[in-house]
C-alpha cells in the first residue's frame, strides 16, 4: 500500500486562501493534513490573489510531513482551470474538488490534473484527489464519485451546503446528518478510500464539537474537516487510542502471530475469538498508537 493509503487523516483544517497570517502558520498546530481554500472561504475579488498566496506558501513554507491540501473552485466557474494549473505547478499533494455531484466531475478534473502534470513535468498520478459532497445528489451518487479515479483519497461530507440543499439546517444532535454520513462512510469503505464528516463551525460550543467528534469516531470516519486549529487537539485526543486498547492489540497481534506459525488463522485469547478482523483492528489501534506517540516503533507502551 502507498503512504497516501496508510497515513493518517484525522485533521483537515481550513485555511483561507486569503489570508497571509493563517496561511504562515498553518502548519504549526499538529493537523494531519492543512487544506488551503480557494472556494467559498475566498471572495470573487480575491480569486487571483488567493491563488498566487497559496502557490507561493505552497512552493516556499516547510511544512514538514503535514498533507497539503487545496480545495479550488468548482467546473462551473471562471476559476477552475487556472486552479487546477497552478496547484499541479506548485505539487500539491492533494486536490479537494467541492460540490461534486457525479462520478464525470472527477474524472473530467483528473484529465486535467494529468495534462497539467505533463506540462509542468510532475510525476504522473503523483496528484491525489478528494470529493466533497454537498447535496442530496451528490450523497446519492457517492458510491460512483467515490470510485471514480485510482487517484481518490477520500470523499468528504460538507454540512453547511448540504443542510442548504435539504432545506434545513444543522441541529445539535446531528439527526439531520445520519443518512449523509451513512452514505458517505459506506462510499468511502466500497470503494477503500477515507471518509472525512464536517466542519463543526460553533466555536463557542466546545462540549457539541466534542460529542460530534465521538459521533463520527464511533461511526468509523477517518476524520474531520476543520475550521479553527482550536478544535485540532480534541479531534486527535478522540482518536487517540487508551492504554487497555493498546494492551490488548498487541495481545491480539502477538495471538495471531502464534496461530499462523501452527498454520492457524484462528485463535482464543482470554476467552475471546481472535482472527483476521480482529488483527486488522488491532493493527489499526497500533497505528493510531505510533501518530499519537504512545507507542515506540516496535509497538512498546510508552506510558505508564
Ligand atoms: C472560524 C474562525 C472565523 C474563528 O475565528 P477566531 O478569531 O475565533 O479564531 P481564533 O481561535 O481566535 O484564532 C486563534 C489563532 O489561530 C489563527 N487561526 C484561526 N483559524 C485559523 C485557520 N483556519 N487556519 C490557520 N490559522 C487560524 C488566528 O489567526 C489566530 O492566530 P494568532 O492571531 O496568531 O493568535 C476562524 O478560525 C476562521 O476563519 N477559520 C477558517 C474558516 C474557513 O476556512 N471557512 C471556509 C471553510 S468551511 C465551508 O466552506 C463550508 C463547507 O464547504 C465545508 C466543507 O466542504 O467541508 C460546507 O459546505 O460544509
Ligand atoms: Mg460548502
Amino acid at each position: 500500500m502507498s503512504d497516501s493509503a496508510t497515513r493518517l487523516r484525522r485533521t483537515m483544517m481550513f485555511v483561507p486562501g486569503n489570508n497571509p497570517a493563517m496561511i504562515k502558520d498553518a502548519g504549526i498546530y499538529g493537523a494531519d493534513s492543512v487544506m488551503f481554500d480557494l472556494e467559498d472561504g475566498v471572495s470573487l475579488a480575491e480569486k487571483d490573489a488567493a491563488r498566487y498566496l497559496v502557490y507561493e506558501a505552497l512552493t516556499n513554507i516547510d511544512y514538514g510531513d503535514t498533507e497539503l491540501v487545496v480545495r479550488i473552485n468548482g467546473a462551473d466557474t471562471p476559476f477552475y482551470d487556472n486552479d487546477i494549473k497552478a496547484m499541479v505547478k506548485a505539487g500539491v499533494d492533494v486536490i479537494r474538488l467541492p460540490k461534486v455531484e457525479s462520478a464525470e466531475m472527477i474524472q473530467d478534473l483528473e484529465v486535467k490534473v494529468a495534462a497539467a502534470e505533463k506540462e509542468f513535468d510532475k510525476p504522473a498520478g503523483s496528484i491525489n484527489l478528494m470529493a466533497a459532497i454537498e447535496s442530496a445528489q451528490g450523497v446519492l451518487s457517492a458510491a460512483e464519485i467515490a470510485k471514480a479515479s485510482k487517484r481518490m483519497i477520500g470523499i468528504a461530507l460538507s454540512a453547511e451546503d448540504y443542510t442548504t440543499d435539504m432545506k434545513t439546517h444543522r441541529y445539535s444532535d446531528g439527526a439531520e446528518l445520519f443518512f449523509a454520513r451513512n452514505m458517505i462512510l459506506h462510499a468511502a469503505r466500497a470503494a477503500k478510500i477515507a471518509a472525512f464528516d464536517t466542519v463543526f463551525t460553533n466555536m463557542d460550543d466546545p462540549e457539541g464539537f466534542y460529542r460530534e467528534t465521538k459521533l463520527i469516531h464511533q461511526l468509523g470516519f477517518d476524520g474531520k474537516s476543520l475550521v479553527n486549529p482550536r478544535q485540532v487537539e480534541m479531534v486527535n485526543k478522540v482518536y487517540e487510542p487508551t492504554k487497555k486498547e493498546i494492551l490488548n492489540a498487541q495481545n491480539v497481534i502477538a495471538a495471531i502471530a502464534q496461530a499462523q506459525k501452527k498454520g492457524s488463522g484462528v485463535i482464543s485469547m482470554d476467552g475471546q475469538m481472535v482472527d483476521r478482523p480482529v488483527a486488522l483492528r488491532a493493527q489499526r489501534v497500533m497505528m493510531l498508537a505510533k501518530a499519537a506517540h504512545l507507542v515506540d516503533e516496535e509497538g512498546n507502551y510508552l506510558g505508564e
